[in-house]
């Protein structure tokens, strides 16, 4: 069979939710909306491409504030909603790619037990302070100078299956960081742990007020124990190149070449390069700043900021897909700036799928798991389908 696009650009927006998953009650999480309460906080949203692709259209009983539903949208639209029992951007990550990750990975909302703790302290020759949840960039600011004084390693979670270290740079260096967090890693893959992430959070600053976090920034994550989509892609000789976090998150598996971002705008830059490439089969770009530097902050004006200058790094994007290209605009799991607490928040995610091969765009029904995404990419490519998911390839028509 012939296939429909010799290209499949897949790009997700980290934590950007379209409103409240069905199962939101179940994580605490009612009344989450990253999308909706950003564009309020916005006084509306300035997007006009996300807008003609059909972003409100996926919810047109509440549309998004500033973006209006259009008649004639130009992309596929719906949401998709989670199977996976977490909400992190491994777990959405693993099940767009048609591994949902069905049994929990541990969370320690009281902190590590004493036995990992010493461990790591007995690895590195150093001691560890907090060890309990907290939001990064506060968690720095409390202990920062301290760790300036000691060179304690500083030992953090979160309501995700996430064990981070905060290393001031010039302090205990980054190769020194990475060793311990891999030296994590390799104590935490199995029970009592089976911790989702090990996270590397080196920073650089002289005092608590002017700390700050850099780009290296490392995510440790668990091998995926069975194939994804990005191994049946690359064992069938396709191109899969990854962008931003995405190596990350799949270990590498699957991956032909990937690129490290510093930021959302470098990582669009990335993509549009990309596009600029001559490759067959499927580019993979994750947008991290919306997560990182804006919803675990929970500050909504920034996060809708950050949407529009994406927004017009698309407008760059678009004119330089062509009939053989298939864009697909998704999200990992939601993260609402205006919600309590810091964690991600358990959310549809908007799925928009466009090409210019395409007459019009038009409603699907609305994807019972991400899996259905890694499942369309599959088919198109002629590979063996994911054990989850439902392709939806035959749904777009083409002029
Ligand atoms: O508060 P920061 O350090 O950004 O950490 C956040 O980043 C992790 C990964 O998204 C989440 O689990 C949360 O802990
Ligand atoms: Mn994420
Ligand atoms: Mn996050």
């Amino acid at each position: 069979m012939t296939e429909k696009f010799k290209r499949i650009h897949v790009i997700v927006l980290d934590s950007v939710g379209i409103g409240e998953a069905t199962d939101a009650a179940k994580y605490g999480d009612e009344g989450c909306d990253t999308l909706g309460h950003t564009a309020a906080a916005m006084n509306g949203l300035n997007v006009p491409n996300l807008t003609k692709l059909g972003l409100s259209n996926i919810r047109p009983e509440q549309p998004i504030l500033g973006v209006p539903v259009q008649d004639k949208p130009l992309a596929y639209f719906t949401k998709m909603h989670e199977i996976s029992a977490g909400k992190d951007s491994m777990d959405g990550h693993w099940e767009m790619m048609g591994l949902p990750v069905m049994t929990p990975l541990h969370t320690f909302p009281n902190g590590f037990p004493d036995e990992l703790i010493q461990k790591i302290e007995t690895f590195s020759g150093r001691k560890v302070v907090w060890n309990k949840p907290a939001s990064g960039t506060e968690i720095i600011k409390k202990f920062g100078e301290h760790q300036m004084k000691t060179g304690d390693l500083i030992v953090y979670t979160s309501g995700d299956s996430v064990l981070q270290i905060a290393a001031h740079e010039e302090i205990i260096p980054l190769e020194e960081l990475y060793k311990i967090c891999e030296y994590a890693r390799e104590i935490t893959i199995d029970e009592p742990y089976h911790l989702g992430r090990i996270i590397a959070r080196p920073y650089v600053g002289t005092a608590a007020d002017n700390f700050e976090r850099t780009a290296n920034r490392r995510d440790l994550t668990l091998v995926p124990p069975e194939k994804t989509v990005l191994d049946l892609l690359a064992e069938s000789g396709r191109d899969t190149l990854a962008i931003g976090k995405i190596n990350d998150i799949f270990s590498g598996q699957g991956i032909k070449k990937g690129w490290h971002t510093v930021s959302n705008e470098d990582g669009m830059e990335h993509f549009i390069a990309v596009l600029d490439q001559d490759f067959h089969g499927l580019s993979f770009t994750n947008l991290v700043d919306f997560d990182a530097n804006y919803g675990h902050r929970r500050e909504p004006v920034l996060f809708g900021k950050a949407l529009e200058v994406f927004d017009r790094q698309l407008g760059q994007a678009l004119p330089k897909l062509t009939e053989d290209d298939l864009l697909i605009i998704t999200a990992d799991h939601g993260n609402d700036p205006g919600f309590r607490g810091t964690d991600h928040t358990r959310e549809f995610v908007p799925l928009l799928v466009y090409s210019p091969a395409f007459h019009a765009g038009q409603a699907l029904p609305v994807r019972e798991t991400f899996a259905d995404l890694g499942a369309t990419i599959a088919d198109n490519f002629g590979t063996q389908l994911p054990k989850v998911g439902t392709s939806f390839l035959s749904t777009l028509k083409m002029r």
